[in-house]
């Protein structure tokens, strides 16, 4: 089933155009990373996703029912934000209860497992909590909700590389167990990478790519060797980036074509890794296209 559903959808604040024209959809039950640089959307997208804003024009279909202010949406949807996600002056203990009685799917045994995995004492409030800690708290909330679609915005912020793998594992693992929508956005891409069956690159309001991440990994590699031969073939692809040294050189490529090129005899393909992947990608824009 179709779980997000965006035609023709933009949204201007003040003049400025956040998004512009956004066409996508996806199927249910996948983990998807909403990608771009600074700026360039995301958190404004996964708000009208979740139904906290409204789109300028188009229309937006979350399990066939337009979000914004739906009730019916938002208990199916867990929005956790890089911060302020919860009243600084509420206790932990009051957050369980108050989240056991809003998401129809909340799993208590889950939000008990996270409390210790992450050391977390009931009995502080918010505000009271480490930067790290307080991220915990969302993340254990995005997870233990069993949202049909659960929204990670940056959700890691203060929490130390530790913290943040065990968050990746248990997310996966639970994942596995009961599958349903994930959307997270991040600029931590590598650590999550692995996660994404897909990715959709945002870069200035516009959707530049919508693709499955395996596929990506394909299109986009570096090609070295001698200049002379890198200069033979470089027509074939678009470049993204192009470096020369004392007769050797290195391409970075776009690579559109449904068949494999063969590499000149001296020439390697080397793959990038999906950081470097969306750098490139976004840095060209539109150009690419
Ligand atoms: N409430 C607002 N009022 C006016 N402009 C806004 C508002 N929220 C966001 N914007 C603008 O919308 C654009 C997109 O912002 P958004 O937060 O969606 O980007 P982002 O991709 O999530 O960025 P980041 O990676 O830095 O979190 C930016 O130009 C931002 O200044």
């Amino acid at each position: 089933m179709t779980v997000v559903q965006m035609k023709n959808v933009s949204k201007k604040i003040k003049n400025h155009m956040i998004l512009d024209n956004l066409n996508f959809d996806f199927e249910e039950n996948q983990i998807v990373g909403f990608l771009g640089k600074n700026g360039s959307g995301k958190t404004s997208l996964m708000k009208i996703i979740a139904g906290e804003w409204s789109s300028t024009s188009g229309q937006v279909y979350v399990n066939d029912q337009k979000p914004f202010n739906n009730k019916k949406v938002l208990a199916k949807v867990c929005f956790i934000q890089e911060g302020n996600n919860f009243p600084v002056d509420m206790k932990i203990s009051k957050l369980l209860k108050l989240c056991r009685n809003f998401y129809p799917n909340w799993n208590q045994e889950v939000a008990e497992s996270l409390l210790e995995l992450f050391d977390l004492d009931r009995t502080k409030k918010i505000k009271e909590l480490s930067k790290g800690m307080e991220s915990a708290v969302g993340v254990m909330v995005g997870i233990s909700s069993r949202c049909e679609i659960t929204i990670f915005d940056e959700p890691y912020i203060g929490m130390d590389a530790n913290a943040r793998k065990k968050f990746y594992q248990y997310l996966l693992n639970d994942y596995i167990e009961v599958p349903r929508t994930i959307i997270f956005s991040t600029h931590l891409i590598d650590e999550v990478s692995s996660l994404f069956q897909k990715v959709y690159v945002i870069n200035k309001g516009r959707l530049l790519l919508d693709i499955q991440t395996d596929e990506l990994k394909e299109k986009v590699y570096a090609i070295t060797g001698p200049t002379k031969e890198i200069e033979e073939i470089k027509n074939k692809f678009t470049i993204l980036e192009e470096k020369h040294f004392m007769g050797n050189g290195e391409i970075i490529v776009f690579d559109q074509s449904e068949k494999e090129h063969v590499m000149p005899e001296n020439c390697k393909r080397n793959a990038l890794n999906m950081q470097d992947i969306i750098v490139h990608v976004t840095e060209k824009g539109e150009q690419i296209l």
